[in-house]
């Protein structure tokens, strides 16, 4: 049996466990059935995910995360301010202004303070890729995917693909309670024109300033939230004339809100909460809970 310390935290209810490998040493190879044990609700801890707080050598810290399925993602935005907060409160930053690695490049995080504890993040996630190369998306490289048509299952619909360093798909409904998140989310996240699978958003736009929002993630099906593809869902919504380029847009997901401006400047920035649920040891049999 082999043990670890970790600290489960959420980001508008997205949660993951979070192991601190400046303190902790996981065997890599293994990571993937860690992070389907520690996201079981039954025989684990429950979790979206695990998401590891690394050394790196291109930032004070680097951010890796895996889904509840065990799948790594390239990038995370509930997880980078819970990351964000951990790093500033653990002392493994000083600075409030840092920078954090990810699989998807660098990103920038400001954290907010009061009395020592980070009361919110914002996190600079650069500039959206929206070539069908970069999704990635079958078709045409160089092409963008906005308000395509798009078959699947017996209904026609209309998509918009956005890369934030994982792959996005949207979807407009007139009503966010009735969207299709169970049973339309699995079949595209799966589909074959996403060769590395999808995150599938559905969004109703409330005014240009207001969107509702709810997600099936890739590898971890229903979440209350979603950084990177609240993200996507303001790009997206911009591409379409819905909403206002440069302009801040309050993004309402079902664990609550986010604001995120895609700016003039081509970057993409998230301001949102994060918070500390509990700390623990975990004991990790490598059997079912493995
Ligand atoms: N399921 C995502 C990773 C988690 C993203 C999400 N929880 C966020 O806050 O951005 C993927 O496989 O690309």
């Amino acid at each position: 049996m082999r043990s670890f310390s970790f600290t489960k935290m959420h980001g508008l209810g997205n949660s993951y466990i979070y192991v601190d490998l400046f303190r902790e040493t996981l065997p890599e190879e293994e990571l993937p059935a860690i992070a389907r044990s520690v996201a079981d609700v039954h025989t684990g801890i429950g979790s979206d995910g695990l998401i590891l707080i690394c050394p790196s050598e291109k930032a004070p810290v680097k951010m890796r995360i895996f889904n509840s399925d065990g799948s790594e993602g390239k990038n995370c935005g509930n997880g980078l301010r819970c990351v964000a907060k951990y790093a500033y409160e653990h002392g493994i930053v000083s600075d409030r202004t840092f920078l954090i690695e990810t699989l998807s490049g660098l990103v920038e995080a400001r954290v907010a303070v009061a009395d020592g504890e980070v009361t919110s993040v914002t996190v600079d996630m650069g500039e959206p890729r929206l070539e069908r190369s970069a999704i990635p998306m079958l078709g045409p490289e160089a092409e963008r995917v906005v308000a395509e048509p798009f078959a699947i299952a017996g209904g026609e619909y209309e998509i918009t693909a956005v890369s934030m360093g994982n792959p996005h798909v949207i979807f407009y409904v007139d009503d966010i309670q009735k969207a299709p998140v169970t049973t339309l989310g699995p079949l595209v996240e799966k589909d074959p024109r996403f060769p590395e699978g999808v995150n599938v958003e559905f969004v109703e736009v409330v005014n240009e300033r207001e969107l509702h929002f709810r997600v099936w993630e890739r590898g971890s099906g229903v979440t209350q939230a979603c950084g990177t593809g609240a993200c996507a869902a303001v790009v997206a919504s911009v591409l379409n004339g819905k909403t206002a380029r440069g302009e801040e847009t309050v993004v309402h997901l079902a664990g609550g809100d986010l604001t995120i401006v895609w700016g003039h400047d081509g970057r993409v920035r998230m301001t949102g909460p994060a918070e500390t649920v509990c700390t623990g040891v975990y004991y990790y049999r490598g059997g079912r809970n493995g």
